[in-house]
């Protein structure tokens, strides 16, 4: 019998909470079973850290090579509605909020700022605190799945030091089918496996709000 292993994440320094945080989460749509496990793993695990529903915006995009570009449109898109977000404007925060909205139907439409007239900034306008990208790469017969997997690790890593907003990494990167659904928790044999999803939801609240406060030279 082989010996247990030791791999493993190891528990966070302290609780995070995700009641002030603003996250995107941004998935292909190749290999959509995988994918939507994923997603739904990590919009779970975000609730559960305590970020709000209003402000959780899902967009997906075609294939993980799209990614990078993506998540670096949105974390400029979200400064963008932030800074548009002056109190002049905020009374029709209406059509603001429906620029960066999210695209998947199971997650609903938000309402509860949408008529606001408080010169408060609303937290649903506030720039993106971190940006998960979720994918699912699938070796092929070519070296079509190597090209990929090399551009978007790199050009996702690029986006978060370039941006400075922390940008997950939730991109699996396969050579079999199994391999993949067992890291979305939706394994085809005895084990389903793990739901990956829910650890980078834990990760983009943990960035996010490591990210705030060393920002302002809490240390
Ligand atoms: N083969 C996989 C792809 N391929 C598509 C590319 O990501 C991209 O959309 C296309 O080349 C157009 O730019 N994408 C995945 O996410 N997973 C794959 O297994
Ligand atoms: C989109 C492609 O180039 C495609 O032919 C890749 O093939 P494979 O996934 O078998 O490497």
């Amino acid at each position: 019998m082989s010996d247990p292993t030791i791999k493993g994440l190891g528990a966070p320094p302290k609780t995070y909470d995700g009641s002030s945080l603003r996250v995107a989460i941004v998935h292909a749509r190749w290999n959509d079973v995988v994918i939507s496990a994923l997603l739904q793993g990590a919009i779970s695990k975000l609730k559960a850290q305590g970020v709000k529903e209003e402000n959780i915006v899902v967009k997906s995009v075609p294939g993980s090579y799209e990614l990078p570009f993506a998540a670096k449109k949105l974390i400029e898109g979200g400064k963008t509605q932030s800074s548009n977000a002056a109190p002049s404007m905020l009374a029709s925060t209406t059509n603001l909020l429906s620029l960066l909205d999210t695209d998947r139907p199971s997650t609903p439409t938000p309402t509860s700022q949408s008529t606001t007239t408080t010169t408060k900034p609303s937290v649903s306008t506030r720039p993106f605190d971190a940006i998960i990208a979720i994918g699912c790469l699938l070796k092929g017969s070519t070296m079509h799945f190597e090209y990929i997997c090399d551009s978007v690790s790199h050009g996702l890593m690029r986006v978060q030091l370039e941006t400075g907003t922390p940008v997950i990494f939730g991109v699996l990167t396969c050579i079999t089918e199994d391999q993949a659904l067992e890291r979305a928790g939706v394994g085809r044999g005895a084990s389903k496996g793990h739901n990956h999803g829910e650890d980078w939801a834990l990760a983009a609240v943990e960035l996010a709000s490591q990210t705030a406060e060393w920002s302002k030279g809490i240390l």
